[in-house]
């Protein structure tokens, strides 16, 4: 490929590119490389641990158990067996022969695909990856790994990636998520004819019958269903029981969900979350017509929906229409076994059934009888678990399988290899024209006799021989056919030498009976032969009946591992094998000398004490692994120390620079006040507000004291100093009250008209002449804000006694008008000169009756104290209540009476509304 090509290639596209340019180098061919890339995933697990649950913790709230006990345990477990077993798994497969194929060479090899491409869901992000990965190095693929973007958003990418990546050319595809895409992936897949694995959900259905311990069977559906809060792809998604049952089902399942997540499971770390907030819509809305007979709490910020079960579900209900994966367990009733599997079986295949039940021939009933991905009595999940069994589903819930060996075949080829010699035409004649019946016999002999090495006793090859030695009688008598039968005939005494099962006597013959040959028997053992392995290249020749003995030395023969590893291979390899490879064999460490098997010592490397290691803080130390962690603690200058006075966490060679800014740091005031607790950030504050010995002013500066001393010394300041603060505080008191007049005064200045007219509004009348009558002795005067004759004229006030005062006193209203000092006063006219007219509005609706107002003028008298130039400040002494007859109003003592104003509408709502108006172009000659 060349440089430009591959830089204008999408991301995608080169991470393919790269694997495949990888793969075809050979490299993952090698057992050997493949074991050390397994090992290496399996430390790479191992050694980030903490980090892929506490990854889960945020992502599901996964417990910190949980992680390692329902995925790495199993991955570590996977890569395990797959490291053991792998040299058995890789080699040549010998399978059973026809009598055609006799003296060829037949078996199965596995040989990698390619590039494998591994897309992975997101609710077991590791098991479903790192999974399928297993089964893709074992069998010496390449591979390229697409976990789900729900865990990895900004390293993978989405949707969009991974159908760039799809459109890539791969061996094999193997995918974990829903049916929708999965349908994607295998329309993608058809373009380039790749093969596909499928690992799809489903609806699993979970038969409790009626024959069985309820109390276990909920223990066991309770865990099943609600681990990982339900988004587990095998989880049961619904309950088959009878009608009768149902209430006992809800609740155990009641008691165990108490049991395994409290009464409130919100709080409860092994209760998980839902993984976002489409899901937990999609979930709530999947609860609409059916009725909750347990849990049904939610909280749609923290993605909470507790453990819930619903009961008498109808199937239509819309919780039944598609695979639930949240913690939502309908309960439908059936009338029996035979009502579930008729349920079942009108449904999709499911991935997983599960059957709850003492009845043994019920459970094998169930499992003949329906089909599903795998099937688990009386337990739910495990089999996920058992790596012997594959793993995968049927129909609807998926296609092809993983897990130990499984994974390996799914991720290789399977070839079949036959390897024939150029030789024994006289055999191979039947199948050449001219055809006759003669060979036709022949050929239906060769081709439909099975041979079943691992259980032919000697009767059988007796038999045989006899057959044999009619074919010789027939056949042309050369050596070639002499020695071909021959080695055909050693094939069966080889595979004799390690047969241990039970000898077959069902051997099939023509009608014609066997009679025991003795001198024939000698004469067929006598024969000349090659050893079997002859075209394994083993050079014995000799008497057939010298072959057995021969084969028990022979370098070629296939051989049991005397350790009882279980492992079969040539002769010649065992030395080899007991050295290096058998899981059983002796071997001592290099660097502690203990003796161990080769299985232990497997997982011995990595944790031998005495290995010389490297530091794992990169400190670039180099020690024993059992000094290791002393190092780690208390010498590394790389080791992680919180500082101890703000509690971060620092390597050890930065926590001196860092404490030398850390801002808890503790510190000393400058001024030595000796005030403890301060740090480095709180200094500054300190100095200049709280320490004792800092120059203060006095509190009462706002009053005008101008006495400064240490904070210490405002104690006693404040005591000698008493008379001097309660007269600057009375300065300050009159000051504020002539201001506050000036203040009245601008305000109502503000408020008051300028056009020689008053209307004033006076309410609450009723209570005010009731508070006045009830009192035994003095009047109640009110007085309306000041209002001018004029613009720049004269300031006036009207005022008024509700309950009358002089002759009106008890009988009237009075009311009168006032001259106040006023801004203009030195321009004006002496004495007031102008007509002053008094109204009581009559406040009937105009619309319905003329209104009446009861109005008095009145001349101003130009000898009235008041229509004289007022002195300034006379307003004070009135309203303090000393007449000042300078300040006397003038206007009606009977303006009037109580009963005529009862007579129409001059009270309304409680008010009354008095005007006055001064009329300006009246003026009273001054004579
Ligand atoms: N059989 C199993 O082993 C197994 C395991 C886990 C989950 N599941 C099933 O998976 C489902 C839940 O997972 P999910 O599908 O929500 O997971 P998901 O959303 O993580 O999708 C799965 C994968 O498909 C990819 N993807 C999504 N849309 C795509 C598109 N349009 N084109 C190409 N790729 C696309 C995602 O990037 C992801 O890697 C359930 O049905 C569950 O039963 C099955
Ligand atoms: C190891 C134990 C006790 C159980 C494993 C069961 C389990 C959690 C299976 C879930 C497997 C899985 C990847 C499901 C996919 O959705």
């Amino acid at each position: 490929m060349n440089d430009f090509l591959f830089r204008s290639m999408s991301r995608e596209q080169k991470a393919v590119e790269r694997a495949r340019k990888a793969f075809l180098t050979g490299r993952s061919q090698s057992l050997e490389y493949r074991i050390t890339q397994l090992k290496n995933l399996l430390r790479f697990i191992r050694e980030r641990q903490k980090e892929i649950a506490e990854g889960l913790k945020k992502d599901l709230r996964r417990s910190e158990c949980g992680t390692p006990l329902y995925e790495t345990l199993g991955l570590e477990n996977e890569i395990n067996l797959a490291v053991r077993n792998l040299k058995e798994w890789a080699a040549p497969r010998p399978v059973s022969k026809s009598m055609m194929t006799i003296s060829d060479q037949v078996y199965i090899q596995p040989e990698p695909l390619g590039v494998v491409l591994v897309i992975g869901a997101w609710n077991y992000p590791w098991a479903v990856t790192i999974g399928p990965l297993i089964g893709a190095i074992a069998a010496g693929n390449a591979a390229v790994i697409k976990p789900s973007e729900e865990l990895y958003p900004v390293v993978t990418g989405g949707v969009t990636e991974t159908q760039e990546l799809l459109k890539q050319r791969f061996d094999h595809i193997f995918y974990t998520g829903n049916g929708t895409v999965g349908k994607i992936i295998m329309e993608a897949a058809a373009k380039h004819l790749t093969p596909t694995t499928l690992e799809l959900g489903g609806k699993s259905p979970c038969y409790i019958d009626s024959n069985c311990d309820l109390a276990i069977a909920c223990r066991r559906v309770a865990w099943g269903k609600f681990l990982n809060c339900g988004q587990t792809c095998i989880a049961p998604d619904y309950i088959l029981c009878e009608p009768s049952m149902q209430d006992r089902v809800i609740e155990e399942l009641k008691k165990n969900i108490k049991d395994f997540y409290t009464e409130d499971p919100t709080k409860c770390l092994d209760y998980g979350r839902i993984i976002n907030q489409r899901h937990f819509k999609r979930l709530m809305a999947l609860l609409e017509g059916s009725t909750i007979a347990v849990g049904g709490e939610n909280n749609e910020s923290d993605c909470y929906i507790g453990p819930t079960i619903l009961r008498d579900v109808k199937p239509d209900a819309k919780v039944m229409q598609e695979e639930i994966f949240g913690p939502l367990l309908p309960i439908l009733t059936v009338s029996g076994a035979d009502e579930a599997i008729k349920f079942i079986n009108q449904r999709e295949k499911p991935l997983a059934l599960y059957i709850f039940s003492s009845d043994d021939k019920l459970i094998k009933r169930m499992i003949a009888e329906t089909s599903s991905g795998g099937v688990v009595a009386n337990d739910c999940l495990m089999h996920f678990s058992v790596s012997s069994l594959p793993f995968g589903g049927v129909g609807n819930s998926g296609m092809g399988c993983y897990h130990g060996k499984h994974g390996f075949d799914n991720l290789s080829h399977l070839r079949g290899c036959l390897i024939k010699k150029l030789k024994m035409e006289n055999v191979n004649k039947m199948r050449y024209p001219p055809h006759t019946v003669d060979k036709l016999g022949w050929a239906r002999f060769f081709i439909l006799k099975h041979v079943d090495f691992g259980s032919l006793g000697r009767m059988m090859l007796l038999a045989l021989m006899v057959i044999f030695a009619a074919v010789i009688v027939q056949a042309p008598n050369s050596m070639e056919f002499n020695m071909a039968l021959s080695n055909a005939l050693c094939a069966f005494t080889a595979d004799m030498a390690y047969t241990e099962s039970k000898v077959n006597l069902n051997i099939p013959l023509w009608n014609e009976e066997i009679f025991p040959d003795m001198e024939l028997e000698q004469q067929i053992l006598s024969l000349p032969i090659r050893c079997i392995h002859s075209e394994e290249g083993c050079r014995w020749t000799a008497q057939n009946k010298l072959l057995q003995a021969h084969l028990s030395v022979c370098e070629f023969n296939v051989v049991s591992c005397p350790n009882r590893c279980s492992v079969k291979l040539l002769r010649r390899e065992l030395p080899e094998h007991m050295q290096h490879d058998c899981a059983k064999r002796k071997l001592h460490c290099d660097h502690c000398g203990d003796e161990f098997t080769g299985e232990a010592y497997e997982n011995h490397q990595g944790v031998c004490p005495e290995e010389s290691v490297y530091c794992e803080n990169k400190c670039g130390a180099r020690m024993v692994r059992r000094v290791l962690g002393q190092h780690s603690v208390s010498e590394c200058p790389k080791r992680k120390l919180p500082c101890r006075y703000c509690k971060k966490e620092f390597l050890y060679d930065t926590l001196q620079p860092h404490q030398q800014q850390c801002p808890r740091f503790p510190m000393q005031c400058p001024n030595r006040c000796g005030t403890p607790g301060i740090t480095r950030e709180t200094l500054m504050a300190h100095v200049k507000e709280g320490c004792s010995t800092a120059m203060v002013l006095c509190p009462f500066r706002e009053a005008g004291c101008k006495h400064k001393c240490p904070k210490t010394a405002v104690g006693r300041h404040l005591e000698e100093a008493t008379h001097t603060h309660l007269s600057l505080l009375s300065g300050v008191v009159n000051r504020q009250r002539l201001e506050l007049r000036e203040l009245r005064r601008a305000v109502e200045e503000l408020s008051g008209s300028r056009d020689g007219t008053l209307l004033w509004k006076l309410t609450d009348f009723s209570q005010r002449l009731q508070e006045v009558k009830s009192r035994t002795s003095g009047s109640l005067e009110l007085f309306s804000p000041a209002f001018y004759s004029h613009n720049y004229g004269y300031r006036l006030q009207v005022s008024a006694f509700p309950n009358g005062n002089g002759s009106g006193e008890g009988s009237h209203l009075s009311v009168y008008i006032r001259v106040l000092p006023g801004e203009y006063d030195g321009l004006l006219e002496w004495p007031f000169p102008y007509r002053v007219s008094f109204s009581l509005l009559d406040q009937s609706d105009p619309a319905l009756t003329k209104p009446q107002h009861i109005t008095e003028t009145f001349i101003p008298d130009p000898t009235w104290k008041n229509f004289q130039r007022p002195r300034p400040g006379a307003l004070g002494s009135v309203r303090g209540g000393c007449l000042d007859e300078s300040m006397l109003g003038f206007g009606y003592p009977k303006f009037i009476s109580h009963e005529e104003m009862k007579k129409r509408n001059y009270i309304r709502d409680n008010a009354i509304f008095i005007k006055a108006t001064i009329d300006v172009v009246q003026k009273i000659l001054n004579s």
